[in-house]
C-alpha cells in the first residue's frame, strides 16, 4: 500500500489550500469524531461489536483529495479518495433504542483520475459510506467499491471503460474497429457500480449500476468489495434498471433491448443467481427503448415506463458526449406506460401519457371500485416536467459554480392514473402543488412496508431556491397535499432515507437518515423522526463526504 504524505490538518483545512492538491494527501479527521486511534491491523480486527469497532482506522488509509475543481467548495461535489475509514462517531441528540442495523448509502463519490476532472455526476467511482446504529451509538465506515474499471483506473493512471459521460481515449484502444468490436460484446462498458445498493432477501449486499456487469457484491459489514455479482442465468444484454425492485423474496428488474425496442421483465428469487423471465413488453414508440432508471411494482403488476428519452445506440459510440449523453429525446414518439401480470406476464394495460422525464419511481399502488375490482393503476414519480435538460444539470461544472444561480429545473411528485379498462390513454398531473416543495423534487424513499400498496408519505428532496440542486430534505403527505421541509443554508442533504419503528402500525412511525455535505466542506450524519419531521440526532463525520445517492438498510443479525 502506498504510504502518503501524512499533514496534521483536517480535510476543511486541505481543501481549502490556495492551490489546488493533487497528490493522495492524506488527512486526520477533523473534530466531532470520538478521539482516535490507530491500528494497522486491518485483516485481523473484525469484531464487529461496537466497543471494538470505536475506534479502529486504518492509517495508513485515510485519503481525502481535493478536487482541483471542487476544491475547498462544496464537500458535496469534492472528490475524496477513501480506501477506508471507520470509526464511531459523536452523537448530538439522541439515536433511538430501537435503531439497530446498517445504513449503506453508494454514490459516484471520486470524479478524477490523476489530473484528469470526470465531466458529470454520474462518473464518477463508487464510493459507499456506512452507517451502523447499535445502543443509542453510531460507527461510521468510509471506501470504494473496487470495481475492475476503478482498479484498471488506479493501476494504468487512466480511465480505461467507458463510463456514463467520459471515454477512454482511443489509444486505450487497438484500433477503433476493435472498439466497436469490445463495445458490442460490452467489453468497454464500466462496471462502476456507483448507483445503488440493495440487500437482497438472503442478505447479500449488492451495489449496482445500469451496466449488468456492474453488478458488485460487498461486504456490508467491513465495506470489503467480495466481488462481481454473475447472474447465473442466459439471458445476456448489456444494461438493466438502475433500481431492481426488492422485497424479501425476490428481486424484480427490467432488461432494456436496444435491437428489437422492449423490455424483458424478470424475476430472480432470493437466494438464487438465476433471473427468470416473467414477460415481455415491445415499445409502442422508436427507434430505441425508453431509458429506464427505475418503475414501480403494485402487489399484482409491474409498471413499465416507456419515456420518449430514449437509449441512443449511435451516443453509445461517440467519444464526446451530447447533451443527452448516451440517450436522444423523440418528443414525437410519445411516451407510455406499460403494465404486466406478475403472475402471468400479460399486458394487462399499454397506454399513451403526456411526455415525463423520470429517474425515479416514487410508488404505485392498484385503485379499487366500491366491489373492490381493480379499476386503475396509480403510479407516482420524481417528474422533471418533461424537460431532459435535467441531465446536463447534473454536471459537476454546473454543481460546482452556479451554487447561487436559479438554474434546477422544476419538478414535481408526477402522479399516473392508468385506467384497466382498455382506454387508450393514461393522465399525468402533480400529486400536490409543487411550490409545496420548492419545485424541486428527487431521492425519494417510502416507508418498505406500503411498496405496491396505497400509502399516505414519501420522503425526499426539494428545493429551497435559488438552488442549483436540491438542497431541502421533504416529508410529503399525499393525502393532505401538504410538505413539511427541513434546510439549512448551504447544505446538500442525500436521499432522505426512511427506517421503520419495529412493531409499528402508524406508517410515518420511524426515522429518517441522511448524510448532508455543508457548504463549508463538513459534514454530518442527520436524524429526523419520521412523524414530526424534527431533527433527533446528528453525528458529525470527520471530513466532508461527496454527494451520494441511494442507500439500503441492513438490519442487525
Ligand atoms: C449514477 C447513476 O445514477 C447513473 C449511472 C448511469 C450509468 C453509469 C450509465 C451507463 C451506461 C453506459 C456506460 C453505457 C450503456 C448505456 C448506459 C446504461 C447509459
Ligand atoms: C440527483 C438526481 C437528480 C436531481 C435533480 O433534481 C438524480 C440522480 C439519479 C441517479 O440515481
Ligand atoms: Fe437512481
Amino acid at each position: 500500500m502506498a504510504t502518503t504524505t501524512f499533514m496534521s490538518a483536517t480535510f476543511s483545512q486541505a481543501s481549502r489550500l490556495p492551490t489546488p492538491v493533487r497528490s493522495d494527501s492524506a488527512v486526520t479527521p477533523g473534530d466531532g469524531s470520538i478521539p482516535l486511534k490507530y491500528y494497522s491491523d486491518r485483516g485481523t480486527s473484525r469484531r464487529r461489536d461496537l466497543e471494538s469497532l470505536r475506534t479502529r482506522i486504518v492509517a495508513d488509509k485515510i485519503v481525502a483529495v481535493p478536487s482541483r475543481t471542487g476544491e475547498g467548495k462544496l464537500g458535496a461535489w469534492t472528490s475524496i479518495r477513501q480506501e477506508q475509514w471507520e470509526g464511531e462517531l459523536k452523537v448530538e441528540g439522541e439515536i433511538p433504542i430501537w435503531l439497530k442495523g446498517t445504513y449503506l448509502r453508494n454514490g459516484p463519490g471520486l470524479w478524477h483520475i490523476d489530473d484528469y476532472d470526470f465531466r458529470h455526476l454520474f462518473d464518477g467511482y463508487a464510493t459507499v459510506a456506512r452507517l451502523s446504529f447499535d445502543q443509542g451509538r453510531l460507527v461510521f465506515g468510509h471506501r470504494q467499491v473496487e470495481s475492475e474499471a476503478y482498479k484498471a483506473a488506479r493501476s494504468n493512471r487512466r480511465l480505461c471503460y467507458r463510463e456514463f459521460s467520459e471515454v477512454p481515449k482511443p489509444d486505450s484502444f487497438l484500433s477503433y474497429v476493435g472498439e466497436l468490436a469490445s463495445l458490442f460484446s460490452g467489453s468497454s462498458l464500466t462496471d462502476n457500480a456507483n448507483t445503488g445498493v440493495v440487500r437482497l432477501g438472503d442478505g447479500r449486499v449488492v451495489c449496482l449500476t445500469e451496466t449488468i456487469k456492474g453488478s458488485i457484491e460487498i461486504d456490508p459489514d467491513t465495506l470489503d468489495t467480495i466481488g462481481r455479482f454473475e447472474y447465473s442465468d442466459s439471458l445476456g444484454g448489456l444494461i438493466h434498471s438502475a433500481h431492481p425492485v426488492v422485497t424479501d423474496t425476490e428481486f424484480l428488474t427490467l432488461l432494456p433491448d436496444l435491437v428489437r425496442p422492449g423490455y424483458t421483465v424478470v424475476r430472480m428469487g432470493a437466494g438464487t443467481n438465476e433471473r427468470k423471465v416473467i414477460g415481455r413488453v415491445d415499445c409502442r414508440g422508436g427507434p430505441a427503448p425508453g431509458w429506464v432508471h427505475s418503475f414501480p411494482v403494485t402487489e399484482h403488476y409491474v409498471v413499465v415506463p416507456e419515456m420518449s428519452l430514449r437509449y441512443c445506440a449511435q451516443n453509445l459510440l461517440r467519444a464526446e458526449p451530447t447533451p443527452l449523453y448516451k440517450f436522444e429525446s423523440h418528443p414525437e414518439s410519445g411516451s407510455y406506460v406499460h403494465v404486466m401480470c406478475k403472475a402471468s406476464g400479460k399486458i394487462v394495460a399499454s397506454v399513451e401519457v403526456p411526455n415525463f422525464v423520470t429517474f425515479h419511481f416514487i410508488n404505485a399502488y392498484e385503485e379499487t371500485d366500491e366491489d373492490g375490482r381493480i379499476t386503475a393503476v396509480i403510479a407516482d414519480c420524481c417528474e422533471h416536467n418533461a424537460d431532459t435538460t435535467i441531465l446536463d444539470k447534473l454536471r459537476l461544472e454546473n454543481l460546482r459554480t452556479s451554487t447561487d444561480q436559479d438554474v434546477l429545473p422544476d419538478a414535481r411528485v408526477g402522479r399516473f392514473r392508468i385506467p384497466l379498462d382498455g382506454s387508450p390513454k393514461g393522465e399525468l398531473g402533480a400529486a400536490l402543488d409543487p411550490n409545496e416543495h420548492g419545485k424541486g423534487m428527487d431521492m425519494c424513499s417510502i416507508n418498505p412496508a406500503y411498496l405496491g400498496k396505497k400509502y399516505r408519505y414519501a420522503y425526499a428532496c426539494g428545493a429551497e431556491r435559488p438552488c442549483n440542486f436540491p438542497n431541502t430534505l421533504t416529508k410529503l403527505d399525499l393525502v393532505e397535499k401538504k410538505a413539511k421541509n427541513w434546510y439549512h443554508e448551504g447544505a446538500v442533504p442525500s436521499e432522505p432515507f426512511f427506517v421503520a419503528r419495529p412493531g409499528a402500525t402508524e406508517e410515518d412511525d420511524g426515522v429518517v437518515i441522511s448524510m448532508i455535505s455543508e457548504k463549508n466542506g463538513e459534514g454530518y450524519a442527520l436524524l429526523l423522526d419520521g412523524s414530526s419531521f424534527e431533527e433527533i440526532a446528528r453525528a458529525k463525520f470527520p471530513y466532508g463526504l461527496p454527494y451520494g445517492l441511494h442507500g439500503c438498510w441492513v438490519p442487525k443479525k
